[in-house]
């Protein structure tokens, strides 16, 4: 079993592991205990490497307590030296609260850490987090993936992550604190027993469970999750997966070849990749699916249609989820195409939005080609109610694309990072 580790020790291997090099270093501070420890930890690491320290601190509006504990963020890092910015979330949230807050929390992070160039930022999440986080997806029935939990890099919103405390216990920390005299903030939502996380929280000190048991099984699921992605990705690469304009062919010969983990990786990391979604759908989700196409059957998902052809299932973007989207030419359109005319300095009003069946209606279809559901959701550029040219089909007025969906991020988005 892994104790857990001692703070600074755990914080400088962490740092001089995953980011030997890096210059200046963003902090993400709420306020509260682990992220406090995290700022001191990081200060006298950095007084030692010579890396500058950057915190930051996001207001999300929904407690009125949050600006006490912002305020104390700031002040502890007036105290260190470190210059300290609080950002503010003032967009209506809208589904579930929880997951819009925590979302805009790392986008507003992230712009923050490119305008201030740092390289990563570290965010306060413990041992005690990470147990949590396994017993939590345990109770939902996740698999590998779900229970391989929280890494300690990775990559969102095109920023850098790192969890430097992840094999530090909470308890830890907080003698921490305690021996430097630092004070702290109790978020209340913390004892709100409506949060599953809190739920399980108590249950785990109720039953006394083994927290550095449980963060056990995440590494040693993160090691499963990795070796079973290059497995999908080495299928991918010797002719699993073939690349369409945008759409996925799912060979069925190679496909059969393969065991069922691999092939519902295949699946789950297509209909990612079709969507442009950053998530996959839970690989439980699709064993259904799967066993409809092999029954010929299509279905839709995730923002995608799935075609079960003969020798190949395709998936493509479903023309629904598309439908209302339309940007100016040139402008990303659906998160992964751009497109333009090649003179398009001539057009000013021209835009992009899916072929759909009023496109259908203006084009020479060709023949053979892609089958109706991938042709309506196909991008082409408009001029009002007239399409100018569908660049998949070479039709119409000469294009540009200048962004298209890449297969190697089919193939990166298989192995974790
Ligand atoms: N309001 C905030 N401003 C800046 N950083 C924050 C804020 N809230 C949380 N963090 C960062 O995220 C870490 C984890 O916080 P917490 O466990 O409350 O978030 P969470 O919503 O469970 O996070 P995650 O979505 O990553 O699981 C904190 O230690 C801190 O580094």
């Amino acid at each position: 079993m892994t104790d857990p580790a001692a703070p600074g020790q755990a914080l400088a291997e962490a740092m001089q592991r995953w980011v030997p090099d890096a210059r200046r270093i963003g902090v993400a501070m709420s306020g509260g205990g682990d992220s406090m420890a995290l700022l001191h930890l990081l200060a006298d690491w950095a007084a030692q490497s010579g890396a500058e320290l950057r915190a930051a601190s996001v207001d999300h509006g929904l407690r009125p307590e949050a600006a006490d504990e912002i305020a104390l963020a700031a002040k502890t890092c007036a105290a260190l030296g470190i210059p300290h910015d609080s950002l503010t979330w003032d967009e209506a949230p809208a589904g579930n609260l929880q997951a819009a807050a925590r979302d805009a929390r790392y986008r507003l992070l992230s712009d923050w850490a490119q305008a201030q160039g740092c390289a990563v930022v570290c965010l306060g999440h413990t041992q005690d987090d990470q147990a949590e986080t396994v017993l939590l997806r345990l109770l939902r029935g996740s698999g590998v993936d779900g229970l391989a939990a929280m890494r300690p890099r990775t990559l969102r919103a095109g920023t850098v992550w790192l969890r430097p405390l992840l094999a530090v216990s909470r308890a830890a920390l907080r003698a921490d604190l305690t021996a430097r005299g630092v004070a702290w903030a109790e978020d209340p939502s913390n004892a709100d027993l409506r949060f599953d996380r809190v739920r399980v929280r108590q249950a785990m000190a109720a039953l006394d469970l083994p927290v550095a048991r449980l963060a056990d099984t995440a590494q040693a699921m993160a090691r499963a999750q990795e070796a079973l992605g290059r497995r999908a990705a080495e299928a991918a690469q010797a002719g699993a997966v073939r690349f369409e304009d945008g759409d996925i062919l799912l060979t069925a010969d190679a496909l059969s070849a393969l065991d069922a983990e691999t092939r519902l990786r295949l699946l789950a990391e297509a209909l990612r990749w079709v969507a442009g979604a950053a998530y996959r759908p839970r690989l439980s989700a699709l064993t259904g699916v799967w066993d409809g196409l092999e029954a010929g059957q299509g279905a839709t998902l995730h923002g995608c249609r799935l075609l079960a052809g003969v020798s190949a299932w395709r998936v493509c973007r479903e023309y629904r989820a598309v439908a209302a989207l339309e940007v100016p030419a040139g402008a990303l359109w659906d998160g992964r195409w751009q497109l333009r005319l090649a003179k398009d300095e001539t057009r000013p009003d021209v835009t992009v939005r899916a072929l759909g069946q009023a496109g259908l209606g203006q084009i020479t279809r060709p023949d053979p080609g892609p089958p109706h559901p991938s042709l309506m959701s196909t991008p082409a550029l408009w001029r009002g109610d007239e399409v100018l040219s569908v660049p998949r089909l070479n039709w119409g007025l000469s294009s540009r694309v200048d962004r298209q969906p890449e297969p190697a991020s089919f193939i990166s988005g298989l192995i974790p990072h």
